[in-house]
């Protein structure tokens, strides 16, 4: 009987995601948990190999063969470092998992929400997060923040054009609103340790404590 939770951050390109991650990984382990800190795609040597993959701009995946790529590299991590943490007990935080599909692979492309749940069945048993944080924030903020990090460098899924990136936003938005009891938006704006605060709020109350 796993004692964990599976959290996942979701959100657009540069928005925090990682930087929450980390910091929710932090003050869950100084509560003297176990914590897996993961990220999609990767987590595991396989994902991380496919990861060089989908992102290198050298192959021109089209969008089937890039959903495939995703899922498998998905099953890989949910059962080689997911699944074996939930069943230690672990909590597992992780930036990105099967919401990115559905919106990038989905929302952003002719494939439907039910191919990539489909392919999430066969390679992932289904497994879906307990909580997940859909941060969003101004386009001109989270440009600027981009900028700081990456200069002109993107990669061949980041440097996609502002129409594709849209309709991620948009599905990001539909996929919350279909399911209100697992998503929790957050206003991704203001400090690190602002939206921290805002993330907190909603995990305190899962440990007891009042947020
Ligand atoms: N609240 C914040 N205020 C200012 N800068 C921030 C904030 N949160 C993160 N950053 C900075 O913005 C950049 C992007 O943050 P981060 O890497 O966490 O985003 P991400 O959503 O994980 O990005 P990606 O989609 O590329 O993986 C980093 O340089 C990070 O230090
Ligand atoms: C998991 C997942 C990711 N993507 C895209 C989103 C980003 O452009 C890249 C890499 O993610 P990072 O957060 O910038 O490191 O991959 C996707 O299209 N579909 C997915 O399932």
């Amino acid at each position: 009987m796993s004692s964990g939770r599976f959290i996942t951050f979701e959100g657009g390109e540069g928005v925090g995601k990682s930087t929450q991650a980390r910091m929710l990984a932090d003050i869950l382990r100084a509560r003297g948990l176990g914590v897996l800190l993961t990220r999609e795609p990767g987590g595991t040597p396989g994902a991380e190999a496919i990861r060089t993959l989908l992102l290198d701009k050298q192959y021109d995946w089209d969008a089937r063969a890039e959903a495939l790529l995703f899922a498998a590299a998905r099953s890989d991590h949910v059962n080689h470092a997911i699944r074996p943490a939930l069943d230690r007990g672990d909590w597992v935080v992780c930036d990105r998992f099967i919401d990115s599909s559905r919106a990038y692979q989905a929302g952003g492309s002719d494939l439907s929400d039910d191919a990539i749940l489909s392919m999430h069945t066969i390679g992932s048993h289904a497994l879906m997060p307990d909580v997940t944080f859909l941060l969003y924030a101004e386009t001109d903020d989270v440009a600027a923040r981009l900028a700081a990090r990456d200069g002109d460098e993107t990669d061949r899924i980041g440097g996609r054009s502002a129409p594709y990136h849209a309709r991620v936003a948009a599905r990001f938005r539909d996929l919350a609103a279909m399911d209100p009891e697992r998503f929790v938006l957050i206003d991704a704006s203001g400090t690190m340790d602002i939206v921290h605060e805002r993330v907190w709020r909603a995990i305190a109350p899962l440990l007891g404590e009042g947020g």
